[in-house]
This record gives C-alpha cells, structure tokens and sequence, in this order.
C-alpha cells in the first residue's frame, strides 16, 4: 500500500569529493521523493550517481548541499551517533555480495539483526518466519557456504526486513546472480513494497527492471533526468497480483 506523504524527500542534494581540479561532482540538485509502500528503481550508466544517492539516503554519507528529510526528520542535521542509529534501526540495507556471517547459519544471520530491535527469543522466531516468506523454510540451519548465491541473497534480504526498517535500500542486489535467481531476488523485493509500508528502493542497471517500478528514477552525471510514477507496475517474474 502506497501512503500519502513523501515519506523521504530529497531536495537539492548535491555531493561532491575533493578539491580544486581533482573535484568530481558525483550529484548536483537532486530532488526525488521515495514513498512507503513504493517499489523504487534508481537506473543510470556507470558513474551517474545511483550509489552515492543510496548511500545519503541510507545514513551512510552526507551530502555536501541540500535536504534529506526521511519522516520528520532532518538526516544531514544529525550529530554523527544520531545518524548511526538512523542507519541502525530504521534502514535495511541490500548490497550485491551478501555480506552474511559465515560461520553463522541462515536462522543465526537474521536473528542477529532482528535481535537489534527485539528480545532474543523473539528474534529467532521471528527469523525463522522472515526465512520462510523468502522461501527458505527448509534451509534456516544452513551456513551461507551451503547456500547458492540466490539463496544467500534471500538471507540478506530477511536479514534486512528483520529489524522492520522503513527504509530497504538495495544496491545491484541481482547483479551477482543468473538471471532466473536474479528475476526471484527482486520479485521478493517488489512484493515486500507491495505488501508492507516499507519504502524499497533498488540501484541497477538492469532497464528492464524500469517496468516493474512504481518509481522510475534515471540518473546521467549526477543529475535527475527521468522521474515517473507508473501506474501499472509490471510484476516480476509474471506472478499473479500486479497492480
Ligand atoms: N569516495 C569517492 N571519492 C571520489 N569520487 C567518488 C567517490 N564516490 C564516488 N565518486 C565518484 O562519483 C561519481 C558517482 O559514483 P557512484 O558510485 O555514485 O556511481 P554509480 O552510478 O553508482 O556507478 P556504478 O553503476 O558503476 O556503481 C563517479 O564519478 C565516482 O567516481
């Protein structure tokens, strides 16, 4: 479901990195609003900007200009520990090479981050459900190296949907796979925007990806060059449910 206010507005954000002749502007006055419930897709070319966006939006940077409201709040204004636990409690994050703990198994990765926001019991049992909505009921006790790469990407993402962020920021999350368990990988992503209030938002450069968005964002050197609503999202992978 889609709510009704923006619910992170990016208003004339700029970054830049480094200084005189040696200054690469890696955004310049970007404004894009991202919404609950929104299956987002940030495409562009090598270098246009897609990770540094995700990364302001995600805490993990700040931006040399501009506003970056997420709910009420101002997340540039942030002391440094504040931002910190922006990016702890309330952004899941997807990258391409998943990232698990290896001598953890499925289960144990995503109670580790379920239990940042919830009593440890509740974190398995809510670790074991998470494994079970991605499609992985049958492998919760098994170390990442007993997993395929689909199969870890599925971990990654319940680990991300464990500490319930409002925010799912996924960068290149197919981009290590074939495309059959790519395809699977970002069907799970767009049904999580369809199905809950989180805000989903994928960095590729896959620009087929562009017809599943409820948000299409293109990027060309650093600035925003295509933003539209789509209406009638096309659903990954075909399952029944669009719309
Ligand atoms: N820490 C940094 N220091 C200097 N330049 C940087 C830094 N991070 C990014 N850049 C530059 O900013 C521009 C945008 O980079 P960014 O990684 O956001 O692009 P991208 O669209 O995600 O690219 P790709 O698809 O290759 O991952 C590039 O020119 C890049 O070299």
């Amino acid at each position: 479901m889609v709510t009704e206010a923006p619910f992170v507005a990016v208003d004339g954000v700029g970054r830049s990195f480094g200084e005189g002749p040696t200054r690469v502007v890696a955004l310049a006055e970007v404004s894009v609003e991202l919404r609950g419930g929104e299956f987002s897709v940030i495409v562009g070319a090598s270098g246009s900007g897609k990770s540094t966006l995700l990364n302001l939006v995600g805490g993990m940077d700040r931006p040399s200009t501009g506003s970056i409201r997420v709910g009420e709040t101002e997340i540039a204004a942030l002391t440094d520990r504040e931002l910190t636990r922006y990016r702890r409690e309330r952004v899941g994050f997807v990258f391409q090479f998943y990232n698990l703990i290896q001598n953890l198994t499925a289960r144990e990765n995503v109670a580790l981050a379920a239990s940042l926001v919830m009593p440890g019991r509740e974190a398995d049992d809510v670790a074991g459900d998470l494994l079970e909505r991605v499609g992985l009921g049958h492998r919760l006790d098994r170390f990442p190296r007993q997993l395929s790469g689909g199969e870890m990407q599925r971990v990654a993402i319940a680990r991300a949907l464990a500490k319930r962020p409002a925010l799912l920021l996924c960068d290149e999350p197919s981009g290590a796979l074939d495309s059959t368990t790519g395809t699977q990988v970002l069907a799970q992503l767009q049904e999580t925007a369809r199905t809950t209030d989180t805000a989903v938002v994928v960095v590729t450069h896959d620009r087929e990806l562009g017809a599943a968005a409820d948000r299409l964002i293109r990027l060309h050197d650093g600035r925003v060059v295509e933003n539209r609503r789509n209406d009638r999202p096309a659903t990954i992978g075909g399952k029944a449910g669009a719309g």
